[in-house]
């Protein structure tokens, strides 16, 4: 269907929900984003270009993925209501500047977690370039979801991701801030992470009950060495195991010797009584260097 307005529009997206009898699901975390200028600024904020391949999580009813299109990227989206496809078959338009979109867009019905990438992409993405990610994401698996596309060897250049504002501030949040934890350090010890743009819980139908940020994140192109990243993330989650206590306290559970432990928080040239949140993530890469690796 060809309309002239953007799907993105509260007008529009109810007249979708009354026109198929949506209902949205919570269990798939179905909020609909029905504000355009900050759907325009998600794909801003992506730098999509024409002839960007972007794969898009969860494209719901269409409003991101229109605008997408409209920017000229060639879209591939993961959704995994089966109830979708026949409304965005429908709602999508036709024809962007004469071109059929059908050329330019693929909807595979598959959790995004079960992705084979390779398998999946190579059909219609030229797999020696790399690809954007861009998602107004389902709330309930945003952190697996990362941590999916982090480590599936994706050749990717960014992922814009809107998810709650909670998580997006400890995505890029920096020591000595209450938002500083192992999700930030796991996180930026591979990845830039920025917040682009925050939006109002009013922004969707139906209305979730936090508000949203949109964090773009890109490969960093020097890796810190981490060693074993098994083994790094669990020493920092141990070292942020009681947030209040102090690091000697909180280092007993990885050394037992008071001596060793001495030692370690000397070589970081920190105070014994620092919390875990004032430590940089150099610091905590020594500390999983000192503490041996569980069999
Ligand atoms: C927050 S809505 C976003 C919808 C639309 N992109 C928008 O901005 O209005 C999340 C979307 O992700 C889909 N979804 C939920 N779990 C998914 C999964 N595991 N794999 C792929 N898509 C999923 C939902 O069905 C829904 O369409």
């Amino acid at each position: 269907m060809n309309n002239e307005i953007p799907i993105g529009s509260a007008v529009r997206t109810q007249a979708i929900i009354n026109q198929y009898f949506v209902r949205a699901k919570k269990n798939l975390g179905q909020n609909f984003l029905v504000d355009l200028d900050a759907i325009r600024a998600i794909v801003n904020a992506a730098e999509v270009e024409p002839g960007d391949q972007v794969i898009e999580i969860g494209p719901g009813i269409g409003s991101l993925t229109e605008q997408l299109l409209l920017a000229g990227a060639k879209v591939f989206a993961y959704e995994i209501d089966e109830d979708l496809p026949t409304i965005l078959e429908h709602e999508l338009p036709n024809k962007i500047n004469g071109i059929p979109c059908a050329e330019r867009f693929k909807l595979i019905l598959k959790d995004i977690l079960k992705a084979d990438f390779d398998q999946d992409l190579s059909d219609f993405f030229d797999m020696t370039r790399p690809v954007k990610v861009v998602a107004n994401l389902p709330y309930y698996i945003t952190t697996p979801i990362i941590f999916f596309l982090g480590n599936t060897g994706l050749n990717f250049s960014s992922l814009t991701l809107m998810m709650q504002k909670e998580v997006a501030e400890r995505l890029q949040a920096s020591p000595n801030s209450k938002d500083y934890g192992p999700l930030t350090i796991a996180v930026q010890t591979e990845m830039s992470a920025q917040i682009a743009l925050t939006v109002p819980s009013t922004s969707f139908i139906p209305r979730p009950k936090v508000d949203s940020s949109v964090v773009v994140l890109r490969p960093l192109a020097e890796k810190p060495a981490v060693g074993e990243r098994q083994h790094f993330n669990w020493v920092v989650k141990m070292c942020f195991a009681q947030r209040r206590k102090t690091l000697n306290n909180n280092l007993k559970n990885l050394l037992q010797d008071q001596e060793q432990r001495t030692r370690l928080i000397a070589e970081l040239g920190v105070d014994p009584r620092v919390r875990p949140e004032q430590l940089t993530i150099s610091q905590f890469i020594q500390i999983a260097q000192a503490v041996p690796i569980k069999k």
